[in-house]
Parts: structure tokens; C-alpha cells; sequence
């Protein structure tokens, strides 16, 4: 089994348990009481990348990564850096988040939120709305294309901008299919969980002009996103430097600062 199927297979198990506990109607009317969505589109595309940064406690991939007693704080400093999105990952058995963690963070920042979970079934998207996020995640491996395209209209009918999320031109042309109007493209490899930063470099060029072009993972610093802004990224997702790092808000700035530096803009 992969390590993509064993995180679902929990995420299942986690999602029936809330199920038995909230009905979707409950949801809906919680969604229904929500703040407006804020439009994702538009927060990634600018004249600059965008910095989309991460609430992340842990990873299969390396663990305990940080303790983050106060998520919301965290997203605060974050926006105070510059971020132009936070991603909170609400996954639960294997990155340490929740549900409470995007409503705390939606409650503290201006810009637009983006729930990073496995999202397989609609009521996920509804539970996003609820806390108050306006972007979801959809990953296209996880999901037959039947699914994926259902998930992607009902994100939309609901107010929330799906960031499908791809990992090689297979899955681009899937995504372009299902409608999506951002496209991340993550280098970390869902089998191996290894980073390959080449991947946008391959990948991207697949993705039509139109499209919102984000770059997931790996990002160390401001060298990694200007890499990937000379290969067309509209934005970077970063999560594990920022965590580990000692000052976020500083980090995020100069991640901003190299992203919106003139001589950057110029090349683009
Ligand atoms: O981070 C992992 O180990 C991981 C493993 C399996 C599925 C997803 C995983 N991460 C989710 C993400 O996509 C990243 O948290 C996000 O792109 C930020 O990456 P990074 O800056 O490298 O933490």
C-alpha cells in the first residue's frame, strides 16, 4: 500500500467519525453562517509571487517538525511577513492538525485560507466552508477523474477555489479537464516522499498560460523561489523552513521581498 493510500485509509476512518457526529446539514448551515470566501485566484495572481505559508506540526515524511501551541499566531505572523494565503493542514493522524486550527487561523488573518487535507468526498469541502476557509485542496491522486471533476464544481458552487494539485503531465492534463483555475505542482513525490525541485521545472510547462501555476514544497529560501519564479510559478507553498526556522515573520518577508524584487519581475 502506498503511503498516499495509508494516509486516506485514516482520513476515512477519521471523516466517519465526524460524520456520525455532524450531519451535512449542520454543516451547511454552519457554511451558511461563515465569512464570505475570499476569492484564491486573485490573492496568487499578481505582479509578484505570491508566498502561500504553512501551519504544519509534522510530516510523514520527517516527523515531529514543530509543536505550534498557537496556530492562529503563527498565521498572524505569517500575514505580517507579507504571505499572500496561509495553508492550514488539518489532517490530524499524520500532520498533527485539525479542524479547530483553520477556524483559529481564519478568525486571526485577512487573507484568503486554504484548508490542506485528503479531501475525498464532499462533506470535507463542506466542513472547509464551515471553518471559514475560501481555498481546498484536491489531489488528483487520490481521486478518479469522476470524482475529481464533482469536487471540483461543488467547491465552486460552495465558494471555495479548489488548488488541485498535480505531479506530473498526466495529472496536469487531468486537472486542465476538471477545470481547475490553480494548479499546484508538488515536488514531493507521494510514493518515495522525496523532493525532487525539478519537478515544476517539468511539469509546469504543461499547464496553460491561464492558469494559476503554484510551486509546492521544498522551498528552503528566497534561492528556491526565485528557481522556481524563472520557471513560471505565480506563487510558492512553503511549510517545513518556515516551522523550523527561528523568526517566520522575517523568513516570509524575505521570501516576499525576493519575490517581488524588480530584476525578478523584469524576467518574468
Ligand atoms: O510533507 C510531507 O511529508 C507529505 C507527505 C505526504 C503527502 C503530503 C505531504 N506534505 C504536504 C505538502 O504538500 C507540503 O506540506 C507543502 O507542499 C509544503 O512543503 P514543505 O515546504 O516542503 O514542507
Amino acid at each position: 500500500m502506498s503511503v498516499l493510500d495509508e494516509i486516506i485509509d485514516g482520513v476515512r476512518a477519521d471523516l466517519a467519525e465526524r460524520q456520525a457526529r455532524v450531519s451535512l446539514d449542520e454543516l451547511k448551515e454552519a457554511a451558511a453562517k461563515a465569512p464570505a470566501a475570499k476569492d484564491g485566484v486573485a490573492a496568487l495572481k499578481g505582479d509578484g509571487v505570491a508566498v502561500i505559508c504553512e501551519v504544519k506540526r509534522s510530516s510523514p515524511s520527517k516527523g515531529a517538525l514543530a509543536a505550534i501551541a498557537d496556530p492562529a499566531g503563527l498565521a498572524a505572523d505569517y500575514e505580517a511577513g507579507g504571505a499572500a494565503a496561509i495553508s492550514v493542514l488539518t489532517e490530524q493522524r499524520r500532520f498533527g492538525g485539525s479542524l479547530a486550527d483553520l477556524a483559529a487561523v481564519r478568525a486571526r488573518v485577512d487573507v484568503p485560507v486554504l484548508r490542506k487535507d485528503f479531501i475525498v468526498t464532499a462533506y470535507q469541502l463542506w466542513e472547509a466552508r464551515a471553518h471559514g476557509a475560501d481555498l481546498a485542496l484536491l489531489i488528483v491522486a487520490a481521486l478518479e477523474q469522476e470524482a475529481l471533476v464533482s469536487l471540483v464544481e461543488r467547491a465552486e458552487s460552495i465558494g471555495l477555489t479548489p488548488l488541485v494539485e498535480v505531479h506530473d503531465e498526466d495529472e496536469v492534463a487531468r486537472a486542465v479537464d476538471a477545470g481547475a483555475k490553480i494548479i499546484g505542482v508538488n515536488a514531493r513525490d507521494l510514493r518515495t516522499l522525496q523532493v525532487d525541485r525539478g519537478t515544476f521545472a517539468r511539469v509546469a510547462p504543461e499547464i496553460p498560460g491561464h492558469i494559476v501555476k503554484i510551486a509546492e514544497s521544498g522551498v528552503r529560501g528566497p534561492h528556491d523561489l526565485i528557481a522556481y519564479a524563472n520557471e513560471g510559478a505565480d506563487a510558492v507553498l512553503v511549510g517545513e523552513s518556515l516551522v523550523t526556522g527561528r523568526d517566520p515573520r522575517s523568513a516570509v518577508s524575505d521570501l516576499v521581498a525576493a519575490g517581488t524584487h524588480p530584476a525578478l519581475r523584469q524576467g518574468r
